[in-house]
């Protein structure tokens, strides 16, 4: 799994990269510059659109100039938009590639730019080495290029963004952004969404093996992680293998959640699904999910199952004896979303009664109710951080990029999913795939890692045809699609 370095690690992780490959820097520079020229050719810009590439004076500007020149022998019309004094301040690549601009390349400074023209933007102005609060000249070159109103794509990292912390001062908002190597941290953090845009994640040819002497808790999981953490079932496997679970939840009004989280288990591959329901509602969910089946007794054997989902469509109103009850009698970990996680915030006491190893789901707003509210996205990991170690607990932090921190440290984010999982009930599909995968005697970390990620591509499946009109049952019809993607069996 790709670590998620520290702006700070990179030009470490350059250097010894150069080392061990016996290139030049200005190499590594020329094959950023080709991913994302390969990336752009993908994306078949219309050569009618001229292009404005703003340089700046360190490496980003170098890739900037690069970028330009291979543009340019594509037959796009480019103009490079210098944002430094003079050339003796360009870092050496910087230069040597600023030397490398053919004749058809029109260079001007930044001030003679015309936002109002029609175009592609990219930024190439500041990347990593981006540090303290932007200068003044700074502030101005980054107002021009977002009074430009075309589409804006950032090289690296959308200039004014600090790699690993919270951006405070002025950015680049990029509709775009196409980084190298691994994604940087500050780009996964939801308050920076509308500067980061779309993050395109291009290859330079390091290879994973090359960061394992870098220290890091934060990991980018991709599909080319996920075989490796699947259960393999062979010819003479039968129903036990692929689990009993049991998923408690839904309520008048509500019974659509606890439907929703059935119908993804089994889909996700679970022998026998039952659900905990109140007994006037079963009818629902009988008439919705016929597979599933019904428990309707006070108190069921909970240790008859290989595992658990609580809280979906459960409602709080007189439940916190269930929960206390089902922490007493089972101790395998469990799945706890939404109003098991709202029963945990309203009593606190029965944290330390969780199975250990168990899974929590907040969205942000559950997040915040349980562990009070956060002002940015780094408080946040570092509460989920504390909470998991001191409770021997794993949590996913739903959302664009959903979190997966574990009991152990390692916080890993998550590459697939897209805006139209934004939909009611999306959060009970992955209740039910996590505990359909704990069912299937997965380790609560491969569970995670196997269940966010087909979550996240179930919903990109999904969304590629039905776009903003996905809802939640589309997400559970494309699962079985993502045991084909991944080729798992
Ligand atoms: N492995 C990688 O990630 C690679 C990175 N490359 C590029 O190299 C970039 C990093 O290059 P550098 O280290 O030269 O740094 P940058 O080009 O990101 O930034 C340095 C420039 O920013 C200016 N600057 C810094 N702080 C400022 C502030 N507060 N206000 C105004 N200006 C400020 C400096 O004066 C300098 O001109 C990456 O972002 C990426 O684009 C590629 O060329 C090759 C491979
Ligand atoms: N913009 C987005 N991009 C990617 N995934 C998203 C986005 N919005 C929501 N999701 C995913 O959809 C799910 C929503 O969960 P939740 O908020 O609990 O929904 P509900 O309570 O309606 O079931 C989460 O897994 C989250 O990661
Ligand atoms: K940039």
């Amino acid at each position: 799994m790709l670590k998620i370095l520290s702006g700070n690690q990179v030009k470490k992780l350059d250097s010894a990269h150069l080392e061990l490959k016996v290139i030049s820097s200005f190499e590594l520079m020329e094959r950023a510059a080709v991913g994302f020229s390969n990336w752009w050719k993908s994306k078949l810009f219309s050569k009618n659109l001229p292009v404005f590439v703003f340089c700046g004076a360190g490496n980003n500007g170098g890739d900037g100039f690069a970028i330009a020149r291979l543009l340019h022998k594509m037959d796009y019309t480019v103009s490079v938009f210098k944002c430094f004094e003079d050339r003796t301040s360009l870092s050496e690549d910087a230069g040597k590639n600023y030397a490398l601009l053919s004749e058809g390349i029109e260079i001007k400074s930044w001030q003679e730019f015309d936002p109002t023209r029609k175009g592609i933007l990219i930024d190439a102005f500041l990347g990593v080495g981006f540090k303290g609060a932007l200068r003044s000249d700074a502030e101005g070159i980054i107002e021009k290029i977002n009074s430009f109103t075309g589409k804006i794509i950032a090289v690296d990292i959308p200039s004014g963004l600090p790699s690993d912390d919270v951006l405070k001062g002025n950015c680049v908002r990029a509709s775009i952004t196409v980084t190298f190597a691994f994604p940087k941290l500050s780009l996964l953090f939801p308050e920076h969404a509308r500067n980061v845009g779309e993050i395109v994640l291009v290859d330079i040819g390091i290879s994973d093996g090359e960061y394992d002497s870098f220290s890091s808790s934060f990991f980018y999981l991709r599909d080319r992680d996920i075989s490796g953490f699947h259960r393999e079932f062979h010819r003479f496997s039968h129903k036990g293998d692929f689990g009993k679970v049991l998923l408690i939840g839904g309520s008048k009004g509500k019974m659509g959640a606890v439907v929703l989280s059935s119908k993804s288990a089994l889909r996700t591959g679970s022998g026998l699904v039952s659900c905990k329901v109140d007994s006037e509602e079963r009818l629902i969910l009988q008439t919705a999910v016929p597979e599933a089946m019904c428990r309707l007794e006070e108190k069921i054997d909970y240790r008859e199952f290989d595992a658990i989902g609580v809280g979906p469509g459960l409602g709080t109103e007189g439940k916190t004896a269930l929960l206390e009850d089902l922490f007493e009698r089972y101790s395998k970990p469990l799945v706890l979303d939404a109003d098991a996680i709202n029963l945990l915030a309203l009593n606190q006491h029965l944290i330390p009664m969780i199975p250990k190893n168990s899974i929590l789901t907040p969205h942000l707003g559950e997040f915040d109710r349980l562990l009070g509210t956060s002002v940015n996205h780094l408080e946040r990991l570092e509460k989920a951080f504390l909470f998991c170690k001191k409770w021997g607990l794993n949590l996913v932090i739903k959302g664009a990029n959903s979190v997966i921190c574990l009991a152990d440290g390692r916080q890993i984010f998550n590459s697939s999913g897209t805006k139209y999982m934004a939909t009611g009930g999306s959060g009970d599909v992955l209740t039910g795939i996590l505990t359909s995968f704990l069912g299937q005697s997965y380790s609560p970390e491969q569970a995670l890692i196997c269940g966010v990620f087909h979550h996240g591509l179930a919903g990109e499946l999904a969304g590629k045809i039905k776009r903003r009109g996905t809802i939640a049952s589309d997400i559970i019809e494309a699962i079985p699609d993502t045991f084909i993607q991944l080729d798992i069996s």
